[in-house]
């Protein structure tokens, strides 16, 4: 007798559901969308940027964004980019590494990997390098000429910090609420 449970019926079966999934997201394109996804919490209008910190287990153990010091208003500091240094966010915004490092959910990030949008600087280098990071991807590099960026390349050649450009294997990740919403209807 027939299980009507069971959908053995050949022509409702749907090889798409029968077979594992190869468009998946792999490990290096899932963390570095974690690190743009928690840019999305940025307030900066100019540049938004977010770091994921993993361990050699894949698990993150770290997730931040640039953004103003705790307990220090972002309505109360400025983001402009020029002007007199103090009237611009420079002087106090803290980066995106140095969040998800001071964000870590574990006693050391030793040995662990830092996702991060856009290369770091060298202060967050010297960061990176104390906090025993051993890896950076990053996906852009586009201040390489930068004096900030080339003391960062001497500091993490120095202190034998890998660092590699991310080339996503996925071009495009979309995350549409309304389509989840009606698949779930
Ligand atoms: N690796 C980086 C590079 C930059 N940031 C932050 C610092 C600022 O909030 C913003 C850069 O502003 P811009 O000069 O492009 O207006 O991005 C970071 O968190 N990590
Ligand atoms: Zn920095």
């Amino acid at each position: 007798m027939d299980n009507p449970c069971q959908q053995n019926d050949k022509e409702n079966v749907s090889p798409d559901l029968d077979t594992k999934r190869k468009d998946y997201l792999e490990w290096r394109d899932y963390f570095m969308s974690v690190a743009f996804l928690s840019a999305q919490r940025s307030k900066d209008p100019s540049t938004q940027v977010g770091a994921c910190i993993v361990n050699d287990e894949n698990k993150i153990v770290g997730i931040g964004y640039n953004g103003m010091p705790n307990h220090c208003s972002d309505d109360d500091l400025p983001w402009a980019r020029k002007g007199n240094w103090l009237d611009t966010k420079y002087p106090y915004v803290c980066h995106a590494e140095m969040n998800a490092i001071m964000n870590k959910n574990c006693s050391s990030v030793s040995g662990c990997t830092i996702y991060v949008a856009l290369f770091p600087c060298n202060e967050c280098a010297k960061l990176i390098i104390q906090s025993g990071i051993k890896k950076v991807i990053y996906m852009s590099d586009k201040h390489k000429e930068n004096d900030c960026m080339i003391a960062s390349r001497k500091l993490l050649d120095l202190a034998h910090v890998e660092y590699t450009q991310h080339i996503p294997k996925h071009r495009k990740i979309v995350i549409d609420f309304d389509n989840i919403n009606a698949r779930h209807k």
